[in-house]
């Protein structure tokens, strides 16, 4: 199958270097020097040290494909709703949060949007080389538009070392991982931890308790369960860093707004928890020059 991948970021390459073993992908970038390197050198994946003859093009080159892939950041959409209306393919929406979702339903009304979660870990090592950190799974949703795709895309990409697990409910499953994000993400950016540490400090379990509750009073989903959910993930994940302490710790953009900024703006209960982080994480962005929403 022919298979676009647009954005070689981690998850983004990290997709391309697993499809790539048995499909035709082209990995779309912004940069002419990422394409030439990739196409170059090909696309290497650690820690298996394989390479996969993937090919890239710019953004702008964008051709139509059998299925493709969105993985860059949710505040990086708007830049691409001008491509992504001229595609005709079924598109899978790879972002954490839950904001996005809402645009794409108003530019993209007329395709077929499937959006997922990412549970893998991987860092990009540079411009052509991926290193996946943590083995999950990769969930995925319809949301509009023909549900066959979903078959076909369990049929064509699911494989024992790359998995893909078919969701019900979209809103269901983006709600589950933005709780998460909410807890871990925050926590782990304003006190510079690991996710495990959430656990082993008793003053910072009690705060993760708390905009866990938050959390589920926003999405009107069950605490008690989600909090178990939580807990789960931050034992599997506990040595990793978080995508936003990361982000922090290398001056860049957070999904700050994607995350607490999205559910701020989705509630009318009392969420002083969630303020607080918000203004948090917005306050180290302003003081590492980090400008806008
Ligand atoms: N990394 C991880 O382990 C996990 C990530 N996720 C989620 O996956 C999503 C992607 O994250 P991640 O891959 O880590 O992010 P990265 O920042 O590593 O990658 C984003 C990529 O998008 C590219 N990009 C931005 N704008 C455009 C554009 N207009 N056209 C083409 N490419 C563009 C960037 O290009 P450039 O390099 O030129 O800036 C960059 O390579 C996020 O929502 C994240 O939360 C979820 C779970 C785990
Ligand atoms: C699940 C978690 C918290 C893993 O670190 C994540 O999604 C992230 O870091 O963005």
């Amino acid at each position: 199958m022919h298979v676009g991948v647009i954005g070689g970021g981690s998850i983004g390459l990290l997709v391309a270097a697993q499809i790539g073993i048995d499909h035709k992908v082209t990995v779309y970038v912004r940069r002419q020097e990422q394409k030439e390197e990739i196409n170059r050198e090909g696309l290497f994946f650690l820690p298996a040290h394989t390479r996969s003859n993937v090919s890239a093009l710019l953004v702008s080159e964008i051709k139509q494909e059998e299925m493709m892939f969105v993985c860059v950041k949710q505040y990086h959409l708007r830049h691409l709703y001008p491509y992504l209306q001229e595609i005709r393919c079924p598109i899978i929406f790879l972002q954490n949060g839950m904001g996005h979702v809402g645009y794409i339903l108003r530019y993209q009304n007329k395709q077929t949007i499937l959006v997922g979660t990412c549970e893998h870990g991987a860092i990009k090592v540079n411009d052509r080389c991926v290193k996946q950190t943590g083995e999950g799974k990769i969930n995925i949703a319809s949301v509009t538009g023909d549900k066959l795709s979903l078959t076909k895309v369990i049929d064509s990409f699911h494989r024992q070392s790359f998995p893909i697990v078919i969701k019900e409910d979209w809103y269901k499953m983006l709600g589950e991982k933005l709780i998460i994000n909410a807890v871990v993400n925050p926590l782990t950016a304003l006190f510079q931890v690991k996710n495990g540490e959430i656990l082993k400090n008793p003053y910072l379990t009690t705060l993760a308790k708390a905009l866990c509750k938050e959390t589920c009073d926003v999405l009107g989903l069950v605490d008690k369960d989600q909090w178990d959910n939580v807990v789960r993930v931050i034992r599997i994940t506990k040595e990793n860093e978080s995508s936003m302490k990361l982000d922090i710790m290398n001056n860049r953009k957070s999904e700050i707004e994607g995350i607490c900024g999205y559910l701020l703006t989705h509630t009318k209960v009392d969420t002083p928890n969630l303020q607080f982080m918000y203004e948090a994480i917005r306050a180290l962005e302003h003081s590492k020059g980090v400008v806008g929403k």
